[in-house]
């Protein structure tokens, strides 16, 4: 079993490096599959769990991939036979492995995809992917877990209006949209970076989408796509971490490479608790102050505060000098670390959406497990300021969006570890934990 480990108490200081967005990246890799001709490299692209899972989906579609991963580079080559369907051993293992049927229906007019199923922070349905490929024409079944979508005469356009601007909707519809016949208008789409991102690459691969970014994403359908070369986005969830790493450390810290514009909620949000957040060309630069103010939050769609954000962002308003509230509206369960948290010695109630925090908080070192992704970061950013020894179990969630985590931690001067232990050693390691930093 795999452990992160922290000796609380170090204040961060120095530049870490920001690395290319999971959710940019993830999408960008199915859009792949419609360039039938050329190939398509990838630069900046994270080495992350996803990534690798999603380029094993790929490889199933018969699409060729070569990951060079000392170049953070992809290159794909989809210019072969691809076949239609995405099994439940991949899709299970990352409900993003959805993206990849707005691309297949698109080029093949077919695809057969395991439904995806819910995860720790929601059930997360598929309902408006699916009502936005009907709306394009095509027929959608559903057997043995299994979506098949068909459009054997080809999708055509037409105006979708989605009852929530829901990212993985925007993506497939769009991608969709790309090869269909005349235009697609999609309304109340997300708005999120890397919605842009995605749209950037398919109009370099030959499509036209204008509006991405704004809430009508407008799609004039072509007649193929070929490919081409793109750098992703840099991530701003990996970046918003390191903010609230340094601000709750009290530490300062050069955050190479984050783009304040697409993290505006999240610095304004930190500027009203006191933190000096310096917005640059190359990057943010964050002072956290000696006193935390406490503050009010709410998730919503970007340009909203992110969701993503919200587990870490719980940290900082926890170590704030008063109460603050926390309203999740995006995802129905996603206080799960505030449950682990408690183990630390946080005080707080969930009332339906909304935490109400207790603060300042003392927080103990403790022995804890990540229910996902952002919880696994947020109890390690816990463990930052903890009195004694943090230890962070389920890191398998984390390696999902955290390239090196703990030695990007390191290199600001975290007294962090991550260490590979069977049951037995745990316990021998509980008794000696110091001799391990
Ligand atoms: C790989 C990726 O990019 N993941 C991000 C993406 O997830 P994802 O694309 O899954 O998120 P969505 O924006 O689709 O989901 C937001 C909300 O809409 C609901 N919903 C969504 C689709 C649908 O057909 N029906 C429906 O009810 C979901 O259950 C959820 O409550 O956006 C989320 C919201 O910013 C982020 O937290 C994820 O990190
Ligand atoms: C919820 C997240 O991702 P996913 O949609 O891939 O589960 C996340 O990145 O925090």
């Amino acid at each position: 079993m795999e452990k992160i480990i922290v000796h609380g108490g170090k204040r961060l200081k120095g530049t870490v490096h920001i690395d290319g967005a999971k959710n940019a990246v993830l999408p960008i890799q199915a859009a792949t599959i419609l360039a039938s001709e050329g190939q398509t490299v990838i630069s900046n692209v994270p080495l992350l769990s996803d990534v690798y899972t999603m380029n094993k989906v790929l490889r199933f579609l018969n699409i060729k991939v070569d990951f060079n991963e000392s170049a953070n580079k992809i290159t794909f080559d989809a210019s072969s036979d691809v076949s239609s369907e995405a099994p439940f051993e991949y899709v299970s293992k990352m409900r993003a492995s959805i993206v990849v049927m707005g691309p297949l229906l698109a080029r093949l007019g077919k695809a057969r995809v395991a439904l995806p199923g819910g995860c720790a922070i929601g059930s997360r349905p598929i309902d408006l992917h699916l009502k936005g490929f009907e709306a394009l024409g095509a027929h959608i079944e559903q057997h043995d877990g299994y979506v098949e979508a068909t459009a054997p005469n080809g999708l055509v356009g037409t105006d979708i209006y989605l009852d929530f601007p829901s990212v993985g909707a925007t993506q497939n519809i769009m991608m969709a949209a790309t090869l269909a016949k005349g235009k697609t208008v999609i309304q109340n789409a997300a708005r999120e970076p890397e919605i842009v991102d995605l749209a950037n690459v398919l109009n370099k691969m030959g499509a036209s989408v204008i509006g991405a970014g704004t809430e009508q994403i407008r799609i004039q359908g072509v007649e193929t796509l070929h490919g081409t070369d793109h750098a992703v986005v840099q991530d701003r969830i990996e970046a918003g971490t390191f903010m609230i790493a340094a601000a709750v450390t009290k530490g300062d810290v050069m955050v190479d490479g984050a783009i304040a514009e697409h993290n505006k909620p999240l610095i304004l949000k930190m500027r009203e608790m006191g933190v000096s957040v310096i917005e640059g060309d190359d990057g943010v630069r964050v002072i956290g102050p000696d006193k935390l103010k406490p503050v009010d939050v709410k998730t919503l769609p970007h340009p909203g505060f992110p969701t993503d954000m919200q587990p870490q962002m719980t940290i900082l308003q926890l170590c704030a000098d008063g109460s603050s509230s926390m309203t999740e509206t995006v995802f129905e369960n996603r206080f799960m670390h505030l449950e682990e948290l408690r183990r630390m010695n946080a005080q707080y109630t969930i009332s339906g959406r909304t935490v109400l925090m207790q603060g300042p908080t003392d927080f103990n070192g403790a022995e804890v497990a990540a229910s996902d992704l952002r919880a696994a970061a947020a109890l390690v950013i816990a463990g930052l300021v903890a009195s004694g020894y943090t230890q962070v179990r389920n890191l398998q969630y984390l390696d999902r969006g955290y390239h090196d985590f703990h030695k990007k931690l390191a290199g600001l001067g975290a007294e962090i570890k991550r260490v590979n232990v069977d049951e037995d050693d745990a316990i021998i390691l509980n008794q000696s934990l110091k001799n391990h930093l």
